[in-house]
């Protein structure tokens, strides 16, 4: 089922301009924490629940300069502030998949069929309440005690197509999976389009993506050129190369979604390397590497391309490739750092705050019910040396067929319960990187505030490296929340970084329980106003830098989340040199 990134938009209109404001910059999504055992949540790292992604190529891509960083904005679909609301005991995730696998007839009598709009729309009440989703009609009467955003928002989209709504709000969400015994059957019409489709992103939904391609005799390359700027480009193969284009438009006023296969879905695409690279704003290549120089090139080609999604204001489905566990290491009790090589050719590069969503696959015997759980995770850099987390300490942004997750362990997580009867060799569905953290929004700032607490530390992973790396003058504020000493993760890291990067990076760890016969040197507490505003102040390369020169970043659970918010404000009040403020925040949101 689910994860749990969150979307901050809500009604299609408000999300379009919200993804507007993303190409720039600033919206959050992704971690996790702790409570859903039950519960979909997710993100990027964390444990149960999670969060997300990933970097957008854009540090690659944009020699603009950036534009003033905007405030965060957050709402759900009735437009209020985030709304999930407090399930009624017994109406957990998993008390779902119990019901549903339950033997009780969900669709109430009602036998399977084709539904006109005429019919569906006489299905839009409280306890009668059907919706379609991507063509097919379900009955979600009885989800609705069960929906994590309560049934007020659910019967926004009763009796109607509400496929943008809900891709608008929580696209990641395994509908299919999570509504299969709920399914009435395929929308016999089309809707009348609830087209989310600004008229610039309808002009231009003709053009089509345009390739050429060359055999260079060690490789394969393919020139791109995309109707509207390129913003973020990822490859992966799997019975096929399938590519996937995110596009902004010139005025930022909508932003375009291209998915498309490039080769024959049973080619045989056998690659040592592929790498892809944003030449310009609308401009892309990609370079594949042959296993064999004898490798022919029909496999690729223009009268191959086959557009499995195009151009449009939603995001594309999320879509999955079998990737295969290939090993893990212990970083704390509860946390491990996970290795899965994606299939062979692949090369995917996440971009900096981005995330990947992984998906359980079922297995006989276990007791998992017919429900797939996706749980969103940010992939770490990996570099090379012989170190536990295997961590890159200097960026090297490259495209590969490896991803590194640090993923938290939760006493009957829907995921990670599965997750840890896995083996190497075992099969996990990922998904090409997903998010909208734009690099290119932070990239001018002169010093970065951090503020992650338990596995909202993994994207500050690839956001430091990445910022350190962008020139001697760069500076980096990590404060780190746990409970314990024990649940730092990655600690040894960050004292190799911070070693690495004098006076560059500083990383202040705060715990909330500390042992009392410890001698422990760090911060104590939860995240507040004052512990931020001295943390900052008791930095000696962040002193005198103007408030507007510095930007700020945090990631966790959803509680700590809201205490950053309100942290912020009290810093900035506390302290008028404080540099914080809560107007130049990102939030990767869980
Ligand atoms: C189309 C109308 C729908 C609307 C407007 C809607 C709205 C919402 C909202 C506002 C939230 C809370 C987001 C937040 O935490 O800030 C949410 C969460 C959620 N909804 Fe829906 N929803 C809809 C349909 C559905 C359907 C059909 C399903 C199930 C199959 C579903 C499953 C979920 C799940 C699993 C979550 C938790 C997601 C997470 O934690 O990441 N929703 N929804």
């Amino acid at each position: 089922i689910l994860v749990s990134l969150r979307s901050e938009l809500s009604r299609t209109s408000c999300y379009r301009s919200q993804l507007s404001h993303s190409a720039r910059l600033i919206v959050g999504c992704t971690t996790s924490s702790a409570s859903s055992a039950s519960l979909p949540r997710h993100s990027h790292s964390a444990g149960a629940p999670p969060a997300v992604a990933t970097a957008a190529n854009s540090s690659e891509m944009s020699l603009q300069p950036p534009p003033p960083p905007q405030q965060q904005q957050r709402g759900n679909a009735t437009g209020s502030l985030r709304n999930k609301t407090a399930l009624r005991p017994g109406h957990s995730l998993m008390d779902w998949v119990r019901l549903c696998n339950s033997g009780r007839d969900m669709l109430d009598g009602t036998r399977p069929h084709g539904v006109s709009p005429e019919e569906l729309a006489k299905h839009n009440k409280p306890g009668d309440c059907w919706m379609a989703l991507n063509g097919q009609v379900y009955n979600v009467s009885k989800y609705a005690d069960f929906h994590p955003g309560g049934p007020d928002e659910l019967m926004l989209g009763a009796g109607e197509d509400a496929t943008d709504l809900f891709n608008s709000v929580h696209r990641w969400v395994n509908f299919e999976s999570m509504l299969r015994r709920c399914h009435v059957g395929p929308l016999t019409a089309p809707a009348a389009a609830a087209s989310a489709s600004s008229s610039a992103v309808a002009a231009k939904k003709s053009e089509s993506v345009k390739f050429t391609w060359r055999d260079a005799g060690d490789e394969f390359i393919i020139n791109f050129a995309f109707p509207w700027p390129c913003r973020s480009f990822a490859i992966v193969t799997s019975g096929g190369l399938y590519c996937r284009a995110e596009l902004d438009s010139e005025d930022g006023a909508a932003v375009g979604y291209y998915e498309f296969r490039c080769c024959q879905p049973h080619a045989a695409l056998l690659l040592a390397d592929a790498r892809c690279q944003i030449d310009g704003s609308t401009a892309a290549t990609l370079r594949l590497g042959k296993r064999s120089s004898d490798q022919r090139a029909p496999v690729i080609g223009p009268v191959d391309i086959d557009q499995l999604y195009g151009l449009g204001s939603a995001p594309p489905p999320v879509r999955l490739f079998p990737a295969t566990l290939s090993g893990w290491s212990q970083l704390t009790p509860d946390t491990r750092l996970f290795r899965l090589s994606l299939p062979a050719g692949s090369a995917v590069r996440t971009p900096i705050g981005w995330h990947v969503y992984c998906e359980t696959t079922p297995v006989e015997g276990e007791g998992d019910g017919e429900m797939a759980v996706r749980r969103a995770y940010t992939p770490v850099a990996m570099g090379n040396d012989e170190a536990v987390d295997g961590l890159q300490e200097v960026w090297q942004p490259k495209a590969t067929a490896e991803l590194a997750l640090v993923i938290k362990f939760y006493e009957g997580g829907a995921f990670t319960d599965w997750l840890r009867r896995r083996l190497p060799g075992d099969t996990i569905q990922v998904s090409l990187p997903d998010g909208k953290f734009s690099f290119d929004s932070v990239m001018h700032y002169d010093c970065l505030v951090l503020i992650a607490a338990g596995t909202g530390v993994t994207p500050m992973v690839n956001l430091t490296l990445a910022f350190l790396d962008l020139d001697s003058d760069k500076r980096v504020l990590l404060v780190y929340y746990n409970r314990t000493e024990s649940d730092i993760i990655l600690r040894s890291y960050w004292d190799r970084l911070t070693a690495r990067y004098p006076g560059r990076l500083a990383c202040r760890h705060s715990l909330t329980r500390v042992d009392p016969t410890s001698d422990w040197p760090g911060l104590t507490g939860r995240v507040s106003g004052p512990a931020l505003a001295n943390a900052c102040a008791s930095w000696e390369p962040l002193a005198g830098l103007p408030a507007e020169r510095v930007f700020t970043a945090a990631c966790g659970p959803d509680g700590f989340l809201a205490s950053v918010g309100d942290a912020l404000a009290a810093a900035a009040a506390a302290d008028a040199n404080c540099p914080l403020s809560a107007d130049r925040l990102f939030m990767f949101e869980g």
